[in-house]
């Protein structure tokens, strides 16, 4: 490979990684853990987070296998200093320090699953990294990103307040590649520049639940019939299904994943260091609706959440969508709390 070319993508990469500019000798020191490193998501987040100039310390953890992911990573020439811990006796020192906290541990769906298939093997994995969290970082922001997030985020949150240590500013289910999808079809199909798009993405994690609101999608257009829209809302909803069904058994969405918890991650970390306007949408503690968790647009800032956006003005196909969703979420969002108050 030419080194032009190796420059022009060590920059596409950090580009990829921090989407909005930001003077890195103005920011302090970021420590960002990964818990799940060395799986299918974790290896290129990892990779993706050391091409962050904000972060100075990524600390991988896993079972297994983080050594050798942790030794990779650390080759590459940005600043971040790497550490690689491996089983639950090295956890508590993966943790310490940590600003932010990224979780892609747990089982990912196989064709004819549904994320709620997940619940039982993941949300005793993420209340035992949760009750970790609480004790080695409790002032950590926490990006979820095992599934079912629609349960696991309720799960944290209640062994968080068991463990007196709750900020419902510093809890959020990662729900980034639902916009990511979503702005990548909404430009396909109008035929607009995929960077310019974007679509906010509320409700929850998981078929219906996931609500894109093409009704407020900029740049607006015309191009878009009713029909457009329901096909496009469908596919947004079946994007995870659509990736699962095409890995055939070889597991879920990794590297488009690995992306959105990389760009979900460095707008956490601008929010930290006052970076102004820093907004995404997230599954987040919100009153916005009759349900206590709630994907919609977050403010982020220098203590996580800043502010819970509204949802703006819906079509009325979006508001069905809005009422359609709210029974499975709210089921969801009660197993949760459910598997972490008797467990
Ligand atoms: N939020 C989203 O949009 C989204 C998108 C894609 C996948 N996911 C979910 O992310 C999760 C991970 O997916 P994947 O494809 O990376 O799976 P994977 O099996 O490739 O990797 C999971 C990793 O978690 C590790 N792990 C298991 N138990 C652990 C524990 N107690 N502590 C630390 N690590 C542990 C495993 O060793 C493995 O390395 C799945 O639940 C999947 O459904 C969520
Ligand atoms: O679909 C899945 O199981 C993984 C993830 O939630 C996704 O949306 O790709």
């Amino acid at each position: 490979m030419r080194p032009s070319m190796l420059r022009s993508m060590e920059s596409a990469l950090r580009r990829a990684a921090g989407a909005r500019s930001f003077s890195s000798g103005a920011a302090p020191g970021r420590k960002v853990a990964i818990l799940g490193a060395a799986g299918g998501i974790g290896q290129p987040l990892s990779l993706l987070m050391k091409l962050n100039p904000l972060v100075t310390r990524l600390s991988l953890y896993d079972i297994a296998g983080t050594p050798g992911v942790a030794a990779d990573v650390s080759h590459i020439n940005t600043a971040a200093q790497v550490a690689g811990f491996a089983g639950e006796e090295q956890l508590g020192e993966a943790l310490e320090g940590s600003d932010i906290v990224i979780i892609p541990a747990g089982v990912p769906r196989k064709p004819g699953m549904t994320r709620d298939d997940l619940f039982n093997i993941n949300a005793g994995i993420v209340k035992s990294l949760s009750t970790a969290i609480a004790k080695y970082c409790p002032h950590a922001l926490v990006n979820m990103i095992s599934n079912p997030v629609n349960s696991t985020v309720p799960i944290a949150a209640e062994v968080f307040k068991k463990a007196g240590t709750y900020d419902e500013k510093k809890l959020f289910g990662v729900t980034t590649l639902d916009v990511i999808r979503a702005k990548t079809f909404y430009a396909g199909k109008a035929g607009l520049p995929v960077e310019d798009a974007n679509v906010p993405v509320v409700g929850g994690h998981a078929g219906i639940t996931i609500l894109p609101l093409f009704s407020q999608a900029t740049p607006s257009t015309n191009a878009l019939s009713h029909e457009d829209i329901k096909a496009l809302t469908k596919r947004t909803q079946d994007g995870g299904t659509e990736v699962v069904e095409a890995k055939a058994g070889k597991g879920s969405a990794t590297l488009s994943m690995a992306y959105a918890g990389a760009v979900f991650a460095d707008a956490c970390l601008k929010g930290l260091n006052g970076v102004p306007d820093i907004v995404e949408c997230s599954f987040v503690q919100s009153s916005i609706t009759e349900l206590p968790f709630f994907a919609s647009k977050v403010r982020l800032g220098r203590n996580g959440v800043e502010e819970v956006l509204g949802l703006g003005s819906l079509s009325d196909f979006e508001k069905q969508g809005l009422e359609n969703l709210k029974p499975e979420l709210k089921s969801s969002i009660e197993k949760g709390i459910k598997f972490a108050k008797e467990n």
